[in-house]
């Protein structure tokens, strides 16, 4: 039996026929659950009534003036739209959870059942802050109902780990009360699939990247998934890793690339300069303030601000910052008025942010703030499959640099560069690289140029060669494939756990195995 009885009331264009109608199922002792009133008609939803009660109120609704017409109908209007959307939510590939004021779950669609493997039954009415009781990094972010976008999450189901990324996007109405939020979840996994496929053909932002290591590969996949979002971006790794070419990579692929792009070293200009440099400043506001400037948040609005070394601002800089990412506003150095300025924020540091926070060197919200999307840039030492790619971009570099001709590089130059310890990673290899060119009289890159400073730490260990002396690069790079594959494969139970730990298919590896006549070095 069905629950509801809906009418379509067909009533004369004039004012007061709600009340009307309202009135027959008051007389009547009956009470409704919607109603819909538009200039000529209403649309009412109530409980199941008998037939008996149901004919007396028709008969009510014919003897009541103005009233023209009276059919049952199927659905009211606001129903086939909630239906609708319902459609909508289930089809959109994504989870999608919709929250009210109360940060009770009013929505959890299909794919939030699949991912999260609960029913929504069980989980529409439960407060949100619940419901991801074990996530604190993301009841952080919702307490504050603050849109964010791609944050990581992972979710354990059925034992295994799942990798997601979620985003946060509030209801707000004309006058910017909220009225709750909704959470999108995407299954990262499928995104990098669809990032792998835009890697294959891309030869534009990172073009300067040079390598292709398994780990390496996965900071430009993690970077093709995000560089469109709008979030703060935050790189990690160590000094000289590159991490100022990845972020460029970032702002190059996003949707911000025909707007500007302004670097600002924390670490290399004075706190007190800083605070102008980033804000500006008004003619007169300090001695010597003769005209005013504008700062790099206005020049970057539309755009991107690389903020490197970010690590190294003052608490109260820190603060100056955090102000500006919060409400998206700035004001110059003796200026009264607020700019509403539009900037994406990517911050770089090779400090132990974590460390910083804990012993209140630096800020935990704006840390959060700065981190919604973390990217860890692998040490070269953890890559040195690199080094012979870097090793032949930075002589040619500095071929046209210096003017040079060097066409060979010999392999005991490589093989030693692969067995240094980098402490400053790429921009020392660089460095290494520039100084051996200078070193160099013929065509022939040769282990002797590489230049001993003890004092300024390269010193190389000569180690016994692998390679013949006078290999080309293609064999040597074979070689270290060869031996890379090859150690991994002893150390993994199966093909399929070699190809995971070296990042690259299953066919990927039979095919090198193949290539390099490893299979005995299989354990399967
Ligand atoms: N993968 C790479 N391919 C080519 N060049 C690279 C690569 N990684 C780094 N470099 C070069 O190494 C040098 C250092 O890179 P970059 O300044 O981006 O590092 P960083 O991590 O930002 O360093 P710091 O933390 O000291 O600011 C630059 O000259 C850069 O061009």
């Amino acid at each position: 039996m069905k629950d509801y009885i809906r009418f379509e009331i067909i009533t004369e264009d004039r004012v007061g026929m709600a009340y009307k109608v309202l009135e027959v199922f008051y007389k009547n002792n009956l009470s409704i659950d919607s109603l819909e009133v538009f200039p000529n008609k209403c649309n009412v939803k109530f409980k199941w009534i008998d037939k008996e009660i149901l004919d007396t109120l028709l008969d009510e609704f014919y003897k009541t003036d103005g009233i023209i017409s009276v059919k049952k109908t199927e659905l009211l209007n606001y129903e086939i739209d909630e239906k609708k959307l319902c459609t909508v939510i289930n089809a959109v590939e994504k989870g999608i959870i919709a929250v009210n004021k109360n940060l009770k779950i009013e929505i959890f669609n299909y794919y939030c059942e699949e991912y999260f493997n609960i029913e929504k039954e069980k989980v529409l009415g439960q407060d949100i802050r619940k419901f991801f009781y074990n996530k604190p990094n993301i009841i952080k972010l919702i307490k504050d109902v603050q849109e964010f976008e791609n944050v990581k999450l992972k979710i354990e189901n059925d034992g295994e780990e799942n990798l997601y990324l979620i985003s946060l996007k509030t209801i707000n109405d004309d006058e910017n009360k909220n009225h709750g939020f909704v959470i999108s979840i995407k299954d990262f996994d499928g995104a990098m699939k669809i990032a792998n496929a835009v890697l294959q053909n891309d030869g534009g932002a990172f073009r300067k990247i040079i390598g292709n290591s398994p780990k390496i590969q996965r900071v430009k996949e993690m970077i093709l998934a995000v560089a469109k979002s709008d979030s703060s971006i935050l790189l990690r790794g160590e000094s000289g890793t590159g991490k100022e070419l990845f972020a460029k990579a970032v702002y190059e692929l996003s949707d911000r690339s025909d707007k500007e792009f302004i670097v600002l070293n924390c670490a290399a200009i004075p706190d007190s300069l800083i605070e102008s440099e980033l804000f500006g400043f008004e003619k007169g506001s300090f001695t010597g303030a003769l005209t005013g400037k504008e700062g790099l948040f206005k020049m970057a609005d539309g755009g991107t601000l690389f903020l490197d070394e970010v690590g190294e601002l003052s608490m109260a800089m820190q603060a100056k910052l955090l102000r500006v990412l919060q409400d998206g506003t700035i004001r110059k150095l003796g200026g009264i008025e607020e700019e509403q300025v539009d900037v994406r924020i990517i911050a770089a540091t090779n400090r132990d942010l974590e460390k910083m926070v804990e012993t209140n060197e630096f800020r935990g919200d704006l840390y959060y703030r700065l981190n919604v999307i973390p990217i860890f840039i692998p040490k070269l030492n953890e890559r040195v499959e690199d080094i012979p790619h870097l090793t032949n971009y930075f002589t040619n570099k500095f071929n046209i640099k210096y003017g040079k001709n060097v066409k060979h590089i010999d392999s005991e130059f490589i093989n030693q560069l692969m067995n240094h310890k980098w402490k400053g990673n790429v921009r020392e290899l660089k460095n290494v690289i520039e100084r051996s060119m200078l070193f160099c009289r013929g065509s022939v890159l040769k282990g002797y140029n590489i230049p001993v400073y003890s004092k300024t730490g390269i010193n190389f260990k000569y180690n016994d060669s692998p390679f013949d002396k006078n290999d080309k690069l293609k064999v040597i790079i074979n070689r270290v494939e060869k031996q890379i594959i090859r150690d991994v494969l002893k150390e993994s139970k199966s093909i399929r756990k070699a190809a995971k730990k070296l990042g690259v298919s299953h066919t990927t590896v039979i095919n090198k195995m193949n290539k390099y006549n490893l299979k005995d070095h299989c354990k399967e």
